[in-house]
């Protein structure tokens, strides 16, 4: 054989033995992915893997989020969820691969900042910033009324409302002319305190006097008693059905006087009056009509990315009036996921989304410093199936459309 020939054939197995070890690699990383926990992880394909998603909650919301059933199937997915000791500083704690928090007041924040400055890989669910808009009911809304969401039927907007920061305001005849009454009246800080709970509806000025500011007056809007409450978790969306405040009636707002006050709904509704406990028997929950999924999906994945949150729920009514319009009330940071049905399954997919994320970003050459942001998590698919009819959806499928 030539040295021209036999170089040629060396050549020729060099590219061979190269491409053979590009087809191993690929294929090993393939496994290696589906391996760490394919969705539905068999015995035969347990975790090598394990991510620490630490959880700093305050005890009611650690009591009613973290389940055994929860931190049981995380577990059996490579997920451990650890509790955060509030009582030591968050830099002696840890490693984690992901930081869950719902915990008002400076000491926290300062904290959770300091560690995420030292910690970059760490993913904060959410980022406190992106939290902060939530804690006032202005800028909480605001961001519904600048969405840019394509309406064909179903329309959607936020009630009238207007804030009102000093006592001399209430009495001004000049500063209500926006509005019509009733109006409900809504403390400006929505922080998760008892306070911030607390609310009126007003149904004539002189009711306006009692009220505290700085406080947000919002026009009552009828919607026929239920309440749609959507919740997001990632690329998941669900909406369920809750009963709400009743409506009120032109004759009825005749004799009612001032106002009511009231801190949660089910004060109101589990009422005394007689006209009132009809309303309610009659009003049947269950054959109010939902609205279109992919409508409140599409609601959804617009907040989720304005907002920068992952981890969040919106209250919507429908205007009786209208019949096919729909104002979003109050959004909510990590609200009582542990009420959706399922929460278990679809909380421990979204971390093992997030923390496969993560991983894959820093076994890559592009490892993101800045936690996992909105465009990653549009890839995952989240749960699949048969839910859509129950009010479930995913973020992802509507980008495919
Ligand atoms: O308003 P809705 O949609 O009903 O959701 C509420 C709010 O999100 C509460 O948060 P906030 O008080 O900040 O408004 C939350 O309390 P926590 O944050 O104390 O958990 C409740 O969680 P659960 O108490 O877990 O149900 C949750 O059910
Ligand atoms: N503009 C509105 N029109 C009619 N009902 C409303 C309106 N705003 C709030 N509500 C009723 O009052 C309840 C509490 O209001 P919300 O803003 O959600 O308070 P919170 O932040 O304390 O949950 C709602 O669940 C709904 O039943």
């Amino acid at each position: 054989m030539s040295p021209v020939s036999r170089s040629f054939l060396k050549a020729l197995r060099d590219l061979r033995s190269y491409i053979f070890c590009v087809v191993a690699r690929n294929r090993e990383q393939f496994c290696r992915r589906r391996g760490r926990g394919a969705r539905a992880s068999s015995m035969a394909e347990q975790p090598t893997s394990r991510f620490a998603v630490g959880y700093a909650l305050a005890p009611k919301k650690r009591h009613s989020f973290i389940q055994p059933s929860l931190v049981e199937l995380a577990r059996g997915r490579g997920i451990d969820l650890v509790p955060i000791d509030l009582d030591r500083p968050l830099a002696e704690q840890g490693p984690f691969d992901c930081i869950l928090h719902k915990l008002y007041g400076e000491a926290w924040k300062a904290q959770l900042r300091q560690y995420t400055e030292r910690n970059r890989g760490v993913v904060v669910l959410d980022p406190l910033e992106a939290i902060e808009r939530l804690h006032n009911r202005i800028s909480m809304l605001q961001v519904v009324s600048e969405l840019r969401v394509p309406q064909e039927k179903e329309t959607f907007g936020i009630p009238k409302q207007i804030v009102i920061y000093d006592q001399f305001a209430l009495s001004e005849a000049g500063t209500l002319s926006a509005l019509r009454f009733p109006l409900i009246a809504k403390p400006l800080v929505a922080d998760g305190s008892a306070k911030s709970h607390k609310m009126a509806l007003v149904y004539h000025r002189d009711g306006l006097l009692k009220q505290k500011p700085p406080v947000v007056l919002q026009e009552f809007v009828n919607h026929g008693g239920v309440i749609f409450k959507v919740y997001v978790v990632g690329d998941y969306v669900r909406c369920v059905k809750r009963k709400s405040l009743p409506d009120v009636s032109e004759e009825k707002l005749e004799c009612l006087e001032g106002s009511v006050s009231f801190s949660q709904v089910s004060n109101l509704t589990a009422t005394e009056d007689r006209e009132e406990r009809k309303y309610y028997e009659t009003m049947h929950l269950g054959e109010a009509e939902m609205p279109p999924l992919s409508f409140i999906t599409e609601i959804a994945r617009g907040l989720r990315k304005a907002m920068k949150l992952h981890l969040f729920n919106f209250d919507m009514i429908r205007d009786t009036k209208v019949g096919n319009h729909y104002l979003v009330i109050d959004i909510n940071y990590f609200p009582g996921y542990a009420k959706m049905p399922s929460y278990e399954a679809v909380l421990t997919d979204f971390f093992w989304d997030i923390v496969h994320q993560k991983s894959d970003d820093q076994l890559g050459s592009t490892a993101k410093n800045d936690g996992v942001s909105n465009d990653a998590l549009e890839s995952s698919t989240g749960n699949d199936g048969d839910g859509r009819n129950m009010g479930i959806h995913h973020l992802g499928a509507v980008k495919e459309r």
